[in-house]
């Protein structure tokens, strides 16, 4: 394919934004156009062939599975939970966190079968309890899941820990860390066969 042609890059809104441009501009990757403070979701740098979409952190696996997206950046938590049909390329090293199984401060500890758990994250916390020998229910929140506990929505919590300083201020204990997460360079792998040199470049721009 000839140079002609965009790349098409998803980038995440929200916590992963800042560092995301950080490292683009650190390689020299054309990030002039982008602003993520407009309500514009496309950016193009029509001299290197680069089109920036704006997406949620939780969409950009969709948009590159689905072929919308040569390449996306996104948080390997959610890689995790969703497990898409992508080439896994790089580690970019930021965005670090822990996925943890928290509770109440006075939590006795003992797992079982009754327990139900709230979480952004169903998938990884019913395989990371069945590997333990349980079956839990999930609930499925979308944010402010230290909540849950509080108010006798669920037993325990799954949810991301950095600080701890969340868990802190709602009166809540970690428990156990299921996974590590940093941000992730994933590509969609018929787009890749097909654009392979300037994807290829722009992996090893990335990498270098
Ligand atoms: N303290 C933290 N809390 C949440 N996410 C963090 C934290 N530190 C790093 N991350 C990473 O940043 C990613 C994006 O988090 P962010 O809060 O922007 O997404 P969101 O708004 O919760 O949801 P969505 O994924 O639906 O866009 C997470 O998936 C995770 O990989
Ligand atoms: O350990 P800490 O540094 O306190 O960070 C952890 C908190 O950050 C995230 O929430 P976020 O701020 O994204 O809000 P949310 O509740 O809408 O997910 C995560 O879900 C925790 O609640």
């Amino acid at each position: 394919m000839g140079f002609d042609e965009f790349i098409n890059i998803a980038l995440p809104k929200g916590r992963l934004a800042e560092d995301t441009i950080k490292l683009l501009v650190e390689k020299g990757i054309s990030t002039d156009c982008i602003d993520f403070s407009s309500r514009k979701l496309i950016f193009e740098d029509t001299e290197n062939r680069i089109r920036f979409m704006i997406v949620r952190n939780m969409d950009v696996p969709t948009y590159v599975e689905n072929g919308a997206c040569h390449l996306g950046v996104v948080g390997k938590d959610i890689l995790d939970e969703l497990e898409p049909d992508v080439y896994e390329f790089l580690d970019l090293r930021f965005g670090y966190c822990r996925l943890c199984v928290a509770g109440l401060k006075d939590w006795n500890g003992e797992y079982n079968h009754n327990l139900r758990i709230a979480t952004k994250y169903p998938n990884i916390t019913k395989q990371f309890f069945f590997r333990k020998g349980f079956f839990v229910e999930t609930i499925k929140l979308y944010g402010s899941i230290e909540l849950a506990p509080l108010v006798g929505l669920s037993d325990l919590i799954v949810d991301l820990v950095s600080t701890g300083e969340t868990l802190k201020r709602n009166g809540l204990k970690e428990i156990e860390t299921i996974m590590e997460s940093t941000a992730r360079l994933i590509a969609n792998k018929n787009l890749t066969k097909v654009y392979f040199n300037r994807i290829k470049d722009i992996v090893e721009v990335i990498d270098d």
